[in-house]
């Protein structure tokens, strides 16, 4: 099966406060339909991998491939079109326009992306939201909504472009135990249902152990 992402040799350096060689020759691919996790201690490198993975990071060395296509050394308008039509992210804030409507909030990707009209990209902020089992949410306030609501609009607001592959930092971070786990399922739902690809970083091993694979970092290298 096709590689949705492929990381070949990456090396990266913070050169202040002094050279610290952070990310050592990381290399692995994730296929579509695969769930992974990346686990590790604090410190080990993870947030810098994903902001190298998910294209936001471009000094480093090495390469970087989605959908078999080198992205790396790419102009930085190709890269935001790139990250908008083929990266969700969740982070483990939010990150939602308070005063914008759930539905406003989940349609803002699309209409940067300019690719549809405004009816279309409504009626497809609702389908997303139906999915999550939040449609009934659209008209409220962001503010107005709990944490693991929030969390599952910043679900549906990541899903409105149909990336190719879904990644996370901690989004469970933030969640109670009910709330992590309605998480999980429904990246576990979109690996089954949608054949996403998704590469989440989590300090949480409860979750770790149930995605596919586990990509154990030490030290900015991978271990197993
Ligand atoms: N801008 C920076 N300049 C210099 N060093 C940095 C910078 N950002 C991060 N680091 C260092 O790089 C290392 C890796 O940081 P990173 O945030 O990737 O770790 P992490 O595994 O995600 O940790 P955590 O689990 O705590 O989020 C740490 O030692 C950190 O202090």
């Amino acid at each position: 099966m096709d590689n949705v992402l492929e990381a070949k040799n990456i090396n990266k350096h913070f050169l202040k406060p002094k050279d610290f060689h952070v990310l050592k020759d990381i290399s692995f691919a994730i296929k579509q339909g695969e769930f992974a996790s990346i686990m590790g201690k604090s410190g080990s490198g993870k947030s810098t991998l994903l902001y190298i993975l998910s294209t936001m990071d471009t000094d480093y060395t090495g390469e970087l491939f989605l959908n078999n296509e080198l992205v790396t050394g790419r102009l930085s308008t190709e890269l935001s079109r790139i990250r908008n039509e083929h990266i969700g992210f969740v982070f483990q804030f939010h990150y939602l326009l308070s005063e914008f409507s759930v539905l406003e909030n989940v349609m803002l990707p699309a209409k940067k992306l300019a690719r549809k009209s405004v009816q279309e990209i409504e009626h497809d902020a609702i389908l997303k939201l139906k999915m999550l089992g939040i449609e009934n949410l659209a008209k409220q306030k962001a503010s107005r909504i709990s944490g693991g609501e929030k969390q599952r609009v910043a679900i549906a607001r990541a899903l409105i472009n149909n990336p190719s592959i879904l990644m996370g930092d901690e989004p469970t971070g933030n969640l109670d135990s009910y709330n992590s786990d309605n998480v999980f399922n429904i990246f576990k739902q979109l690996k089954e249902e949608e054949g996403l690809s998704l590469l989440v970083v989590t300090h949480d091993e409860d979750f770790a152990k149930r995605t596919d694979y586990i990509i154990q970092m030490e030290d900015g290298r991978i271990m197993s």
